[in-house]
């Protein structure tokens, strides 16, 4: 039966009221089921799935009256009379035609379990409700507390995770599962609240990362095991208030004493105080400190080290300077600071030395010779950085798809009809056309999100440009895209959606930084332009095919787009590559062409690039959504093959049309379309340049409309196979007017 068994059942029971309707709702959604399998053939059901929008909706009511006689009378309330409106749960009306627990399997990809086991904790700590330690640290936000109770708050969190062992293994585990296990938690952790999940990344992955991937034996010894205890809490100084994007140019100084052994840590001017550095202004007792090495009167480049900041009973250390910097838009639990070193001595030994290093007599050891494959080699932290930032903006935009979508499904607005029922939301088309298309590329950036991070846990020195280009892509593209869905989804709630209790307007001022923070999105998407340019160049001048960065589609012929599109080329993924294809062969053809120009008139190669930055804007998109349909088009391949696997294990009754349901690779087949298609109907390149004609492009508007019609039935099962528990959504994702009733305001 395609009903939701994960951690819902589990959460349900300390649920509001409004949410046990839901929960009630999905039994009788059973018997519902049974009644529309019965009497409706599949053939019936594909016709239906072609009815218009409005038909539909008239469908809808009807199944829906006929409920009602069975659905649980509500609470009676003097406020209530029958031509009153009432909350009907979308589940007693929808249809679960495709298994969604095996959808979520493909979404989330790994460590299901692991992530319900992380649900279930913090679910346990609501259930407390005070009476043990945890108390009510995980009821949702207290949107009254000051920044400083945010922030004590956070930690607090942070410290019965802690407890219950949620990071055991997270430093000191090495591998593949162990890996992905924390990527895994750590999404788990975003889902419910991004201050805890930047606060804990700030300390793990950046610090921890650190002296992970900077750091060598010594290092390892001292500081990683005491880190995944918490034991010492640490941070990550490498911003300051002069330079951010620009890290080369940062001006801390570091000089080496040899009479004492030891590096004397200096901030020259206000400029080069260090800025933003999470977990600074309150709790971090060490960080790591990136400043220019200054050896023997040579300055070496951007080097990192430890230091300590403030001592066990949290005193700031001698020397040192730390400041708040104040309330922010948002992630007002993450304490960000500021901080001053007035020569601060530090023993050698806490330089990370994994790429250089200072002999005890003072000098300079490195085997990598160039300053900037050295630099490289100190950027390494921050890829972690930027792989989690994309895969948890994407559980963000679906947090807020899921949100916005079931509040369609339940709420009306408008009849067509005299006296007749006002229309769903999602009834209207210009509705679908504003929620469907972003639903169906976070389902995309998923497959994306999921493949950057087996690339991530599987890395080799072979493919660290990838992981580099392919990180900074996706990190951009799919921050971006939070962004833009949430404030979709904000406007698709009207008012509701302003309410901070219904999370989605408040995930807007949390999720914003990610857009700016470890890597502006608009420098990175330079550098993948430049990288693939320089992959560009490489292959010319040495007369060879491309190879990498998925450059190879560059070798074939140039695909040709016919000139009268129709519904099926449309829908076919080979049409739907080429057309992809194409515009990035193409932008990157321009791209070297308009560098090349401006460098044959005088301009350097750096200015030259500077020049063109619309085509390098345009092919770094080109290039992210050619990657991102890729993964698509791979992860449907992976549900046919394991469908067939089933099969040919003799296990029939586990592949989905034995047992009525819809594969899953049909359901994928029209996401994956409206995701291919609605990215030609954004980018202004495919009219710009001529890779659509105005009637193929017109054609692909007309196709994501009725995508958008034939997605529409399938909307509410797709926001089911997000990952995202019940209790993570909001009061307006189920029912609404119970949550908002007279007797809620009394108790
Ligand atoms: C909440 C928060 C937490 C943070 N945590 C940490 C932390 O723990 N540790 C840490 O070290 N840092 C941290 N940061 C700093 C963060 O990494 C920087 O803000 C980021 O690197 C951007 O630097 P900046 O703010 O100086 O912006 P700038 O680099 O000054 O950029 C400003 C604007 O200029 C544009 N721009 C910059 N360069 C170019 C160019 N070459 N071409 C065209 N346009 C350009 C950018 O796109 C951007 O729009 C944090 C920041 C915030 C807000």
């Amino acid at each position: 039966m395609p009903v939701r068994k994960d951690t819902e059942q589990l959460i349900y029971k300390d649920l509001p009221v409004s949410h046990l309707h839901h929960s009630i709702s999905r039994s009788l959604l059973i018997s519902a089921k049974k009644v529309e399998l019965d009497t409706e053939t599949p053939k019936n059901q594909k016709k239906m799935a072609q009815e218009s929008s409005i038909n539909t909706a008239s469908r809808r009511t009807r199944i829906l009256n006929n409920h009602l006689v069975q659905f649980p009378s509500k609470p009676t309330s003097c406020l209530q009379s029958n031509s009153c409106l009432s909350y009907s749960p979308p589940e007693l009306t929808e249809s679960f035609d495709f298994d969604i627990n095996e959808m979520r399997k493909i979404l989330d990809f790994h460590n299901l379990e692991d992530r319900d086991w992380l649900f279930g904790v913090i679910k346990q700590a609501r259930v407390f409700n005070g009476k043990e330690r945890g108390g009510r640290l995980f009821v949702s936000p207290d949107y009254n507390q000051t920044m400083e109770q945010q922030r004590e708050m956070t930690m607090k969190r942070i410290e019965y995770l802690l407890e219950r062992g949620a990071f055991d293994g997270w430093l000191t585990k090495k591998g593949v599962e162990a890996e992905l296990k924390k990527l895994a938690l750590l999404e788990v952790i975003q889902i419910f609240d991004h201050s805890l999940a930047v606060k804990i990344g700030v300390h793990f992955f950046l610090w921890g990362g650190a002296i992970q991937f900077m750091g060598t034996k010594r290092h390892h010894d001292k500081w990683l095991r005491d880190t995944e205890t918490l034991a010492i809490k640490g941070c990550f100084s490498m911003t300051e208030l002069g330079h951010g994007s620009n890290v080369r140019g940062i001006e801390t100084v570091t000089t080496y004493d040899s009479k004492t052994g030891e590096f004397v840590i200096n901030t020259p001017c206000e400029s080069a105080q260090k800025y933003w550095i999470g977990g600074a202004a309150n709790h971090a007792t060490h960080t790591i400190v990136f400043s220019q090495l200054n050896i023997n009167g040579v300055n070496e480049g951007v080097h990192a080290l430890i230091a300590q900041i403030r001592d066990v009973n949290g005193n700031i250390c001698p020397n040192i300077c730390i400041a708040d910097c104040g309330h922010k838009i948002g992630l007002n639990g993450v304490d960000n600071g500021r901080i001053w070193f007035d020569n601060v001595r530090v023993p050698r030994e806490n330089l990370l030395n994994s790429v250089a290093d200072v002999s005890p007599d003072g000098q300079y050891l490195s085997a990598i010779k160039d300053q900037d494959q050295r630099f490289a080699a100190f950027l390494a932290p921050l890829t972690s950085g930027r792989v989690t930032i994309a895969t948890s903006a994407i559980y963000s935009a679906k947090i807020g798809l899921a949100i916005a979508i079931r509040y369609a499904l339940s709420r009306r607005a408008f009849s067509i009809t005299p006296n007749g029922p006002e229309v769903l939301l999602l009834d209207y088309p210009s509705h679908q056309r504003r929620l469907l298309p972003l639903l169906a590329k976070s389902y995309a950036m998923s497959f994306g999100g999921n493949y950057l991070k087996m690339m991530y846990v599987n890395r080799t020195p072979e493919s660290a440009k990838t992981l580099h280009v392919v990180s900074s892509a996706f990190k951009a593209i799919f921050t971006w895209h939070n962004m833009r869905t949430l404030q979709e989804c904000r406007e698709a709630c009207g008012g509701q959606g302003l309410k901070t209790e219904n999370r989605v307007g408040h995930l807007k001022g949390e999720f914003d930084v990610q857009s700016t923070f470890e890597g502006d999105n608009n420098v990175l998407m330079q550098q993948v332009s430049k990288a693939l340019l320089s992959e560009y160049v490489a292959a010319k001048k040495k007369n060879k095919p491309f190879k990498g960065l998925g450059l190879e589609h560059m070798n074939g012929p140039v695909p040709v787009i016919q000139s009268n599109l129709t519904s099926t080329t449309l829908r076919n993924s080979q049409f739907q590559m080429n057309a992809h294809c194409l515009r990035e062969r193409d932008l990157l053809n321009r791209f070297a062409a308009e560098v090349s120009l401006y460098q044959s008139k005088g301009e350097s190669k750096e200015r030259a690039f500077i020049l063109s930055y619309q085509l390098a804007e345009d092919l770094g998109r080109a290039f992210s959504d050619r990657a991102i349909l890729q993964t698509f088009i791979d992860a449907e391949a992976n549900a046919s093959a394991g469908s067939l696997k089933m099969l040919e294990k003799g296990e029939p009754y586990l592949v989905a049309e034995f047992v009525g349901l819809l594969p899953l690779q049909n359901v994928l087949g029209l996401l994956r379309s409206m995701y291919a298609l609605i990215c030609l109907e954004e980018d202004a390149a495919f009219l710009r340049y001529g890779y659509l004609s105005t009637d193929n492009a017109a054609a692909v508007r007309n196709e994501v409309t009725k995508l958008c019609g034939e997605l529409r039935p399938h909307s509410l099962a797709l926001v089911s196979s997000l990952g995202i528990p019940d209790a993570f959504l909001s009061p307006i994702a189920f029912n609404w007017i119970d949550a908002n009733s007279w007797s809620s305001v009394q108790k």
